[in-house]
C-alpha cells in the first residue's frame, strides 16, 4: 500500500498564494483532487511533478522525500503525469510517443508496448495528427502506466470525450492501481467519473484544502456542495 503524504505546501506568486498551508494525505488506489476553477489542483499537481516551488512544506510518499527529487529526475523516480490539454506529439507515431515516455522514465522500449497493449490503442503505427481525440488520451493513459510508475497524476483525462468513452476511460484508470501497482490521483470536474472512480476525494478551495475522506461522503457534506457546486443549502428541522 502506498502512502502520499503533503504536509503544509505553500506557493506563492508574487501576491498570490495558489496553494497556502496545504496538508493532503492520499493512500492507495484511485484519489481525487477536486475544487472549482483557481482552487489550486493544477498548482498540486506542478508542485509533485516539479513545475512549482514551494516556499514551505514537504511532500513523503513512503518515505521518499519527493521535493528532493530534482524535477527532471521525477519520471525515473516514477512520476507519470496527464496534462487537461493532450500532449500527443502530431509528427510521431502513437507508439513512438510512447516510446519517448518510455525513454524520459529510463523504462525499455518493450515496456511501451506493454503500456499500449494495456490501452488496446488499435492503431499504434498511426501519426498524432491522425488520432481521435479518445486515442489521443488512450497514448496519454499510456504514456502514464509505461514503466513502473509510483505515482500518476491525471489532470482532466476525459476532457473532450463522449460518455462512451469516458466510461472506456474510467475502466483504465481505475485499474492502474493494481496493474501497475501505482497510486492515482485524478484532477476532474466531471463529478460522474469522480465519483465513479475515485474512493477518496481532497476538496481544495482558494488554495485550502477545506474537505477530505471518503468520495460519497465529502461531496454528499454542506461545506463541499456551498463551495464546489455552488449549492446554498437552507438547514430544515
Ligand atoms: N504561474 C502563475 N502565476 C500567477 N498565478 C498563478 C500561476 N499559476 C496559477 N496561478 C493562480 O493560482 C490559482 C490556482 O490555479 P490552479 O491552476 O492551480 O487552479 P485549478 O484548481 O487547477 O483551476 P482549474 O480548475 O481552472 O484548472 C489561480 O488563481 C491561478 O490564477
Amino acid at each position: 500500500m502506498s502512502r502520499l503524504t503533503l504536509s503544509g505546501i505553500t506557493v506563492r506568486y508574487g501576491g498570490v498564494k495558489p496553494l497556502d498551508d496545504v496538508s493532503l494525505a492520499f493512500e492507495s488506489g484511485v484519489c481525487g483532487v477536486i475544487g472549482p476553477n483557481g482552487a489550486g489542483k493544477t498548482t498540486t499537481f506542478n508542485v509533485l511533478s516539479g513545475f512549482a516551488l514551494p516556499v514551505a512544506g514537504s511532500v513523503d510518499l513512503d518515505g521518499d522525500d519527493l521535493l528532493a527529487v530534482p524535477a527532471h529526475r521525477r519520471a525515473r523516480w516514477g512520476l507519470r503525469r496527464s496534462f487537461q490539454q493532450e500532449q500527443v506529439v502530431r509528427t510521431l507515431t502513437a507508439r513512438e510517443n510512447v516510446l519517448l515516455a518510455a525513454e524520459h522514465s529510463g523504462s525499455p522500449a518493450a515496456d511501451a508496448d506493454r503500456a499500449l497493449d494495456y490501452v488496446r490503442l488499435a492503431r499504434p503505427h498511426r501519426l498524432g495528427a491522425e488520432l481521435t481525440m479518445f486515442e489521443r488520451r488512450l497514448v496519454d493513459i499510456a504514456s502514464c502506466v509505461v514503466g513502473t510508475p509510483r505515482l500518476v497524476l491525471l489532470d482532466e483525462p476525459a476532457a473532450g470525450l463522449d460518455p462512451a468513452e469516458s466510461e472506456r476511460l474510467l475502466g483504465l484508470i481505475t485499474r492502474i492501481p493494481e496493474e501497475v501497482g501505482a497510486l492515482v490521483l485524478l484532477v476532474d470536474h466531471d463529478m460522474d467519473l469522480v465519483r465513479a472512480a475515485c474512493g477518496t476525494v481532497a476538496v481544495l478551495d482558494f488554495g485550502r484544502r477545506i474537505a477530505a475522506g471518503p468520495t460519497l461522503q465529502v461531496l454528499s457534506s454542506p461545506e463541499v456542495r456551498k463551495a464546489y457546486l455552488g449549492i446554498d443549502e437552507e438547514v430544515t428541522t
